[in-house]
C-alpha cells in the first residue's frame, strides 16, 4: 500500500482514483457537504490536524471533500498533497464578508480574481502573476448558482491573511487597525471589490501555477456596511447556499464532455 501523504493521512488507494476536491475551509463543514444528498457512499476516510476527508460518489464519479483549515498556509498544504493523490479539480467553498451595498446575506459570490494579500501564494509565484479562477470553474458555479435559483455575484475577492486587521475590523480586542489596512475597505470598493475571505487567492495562484483547474464559491454571512455582528440565521443561510452551488458545479465540472 503507497505511503500516506504526510498531513493529510490519506493515500492513493483511499482517494479511489477521486480527481477532484470540494475544499471546505472548516472541518465541521466536510460531513455536511459529503452529505447532501446528491452525493453517494459517502465515508470519512482521514482526520488529522485540521485535514478533514470524506469520500463520496456525484454520478458514479469519486470526489473528496477536504478542509483546508483558515488560511493559505494550511490551504497550500492541502493543495500540495491533493495534487500528489491525482486530484486535479478544486472547489473552495466558504463564507465572506461583503463590502459592497448590493449584496445580502445568502447570496453566494463566484470569485474571477482574488486580491493576493495572502503570504502562502508569493511561496508559489510574484505579486505580479494573477489569482485568477479557471474559467471551466467559474462557468460551473453560474450555472449552478442559476440552477438553483441562489442570488449570485460574480467578481473579485480580496483574500486576506487576517480576519480583523487585514480585513479592516475595529471589533477587534485592541480596536485598533494598522495604518496600512485604514481605509482599506473603501479602496477596494472604489475598485469594484466584491467580498472578503482568506484562501482564494492562495488556491487561485495554486491551481494556476500547477496547471490544475480551480474556482471558489462564498456564502455572504455579513454585509459590512450594515453591521459587524454576524448571526447565526445569517451564517446557515450563506453556508448552506455557497455548499449547494458547490457540490452542483462539481457535478457539472467532471461531467464526461461529450
Ligand atoms: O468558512 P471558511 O471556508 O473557513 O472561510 C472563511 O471563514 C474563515 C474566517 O472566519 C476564513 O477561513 C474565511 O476565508
Ligand atoms: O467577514 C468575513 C466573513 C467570513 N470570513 C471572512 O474572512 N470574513
Amino acid at each position: 500500500m503507497p505511503d500516506k501523504v504526510y498531513h493529510l493521512g490519506m493515500n492513493r488507494e483511499d482517494v479511489r482514483a477521486a480527481q477532484a476536491a470540494i475544499l471546505p475551509g472548516d472541518p465541521g463543514r466536510v460531513e455536511d457537504i459529503a452529505g447532501t444528498p446528491t452525493f453517494e457512499y459517502s465515508k470519512e476516510v482521514a482526520c488529522k490536524r485540521e485535514y478533514r476527508s470524506w469520500l463520496g460518489y456525484l454520478e458514479g464519479r469519486p470526489v473528496l471533500v477536504t478542509s483546508t483549515g483558515i488560511g493559505g498556509p494550511s490551504t497550500s498544504i492541502a493543495i500540495e498533497e491533493l495534487a500528489m493523490l491525482g486530484i486535479r479539480h478544486f472547489i473552495r467553498v466558504g463564507t465572506t464578508g461583503a463590502i459592497r451595498d448590493h449584496i445580502s446575506p445568502g447570496d453566494v459570490i463566484i470569485t474571477t480574481g482574488a486580491v493576493r494579500q495572502d503570504g502562502a501564494s508569493t511561496h508559489y509565484a510574484p505579486l505580479e502573476y494573477p489569482a485568477v479562477a479557471h474559467h471551466e470553474a467559474v462557468q460551473s458555479l453560474v450555472q449552478a448558482a442559476q440552477e438553483l435559483e441562489i442570488n449570485y455575484h460574480v467578481g473579485i475577492t480580496c483574500s486576506s491573511d487576517t480576519f480583523y486587521p487585514g480585513q479592516e475590523r475595529v471589533d477587534s480586542f485592541s480596536g485598533y487597525v494598522p495604518r496600512r489596512f485604514q481605509g482599506a475597505t473603501q479602496e477596494w470598493e472604489r475598485l469594484n471589490v466584491l467580498n472578503y475571505e482568506m484562501e482564494a487567492a492562495t488556491v487561485l495562484t495554486m491551481c494556476s501555477v500547477l496547471g490544475l483547474v480551480g474556482g471558489c464559491v462564498t456564502g455572504v454571512i455579513v454585509n459590512r456596511h450594515q453591521k459587524e455582528h454576524i448571526s447565526q440565521d445569517d451564517l446557515v443561510l450563506g453556508e448552506n447556499n455557497a455548499v449547494q452551488t458547490a457540490v452542483r458545479a462539481m457535478q457539472i465540472l467532471t461531467r464526461e464532455k461529450n
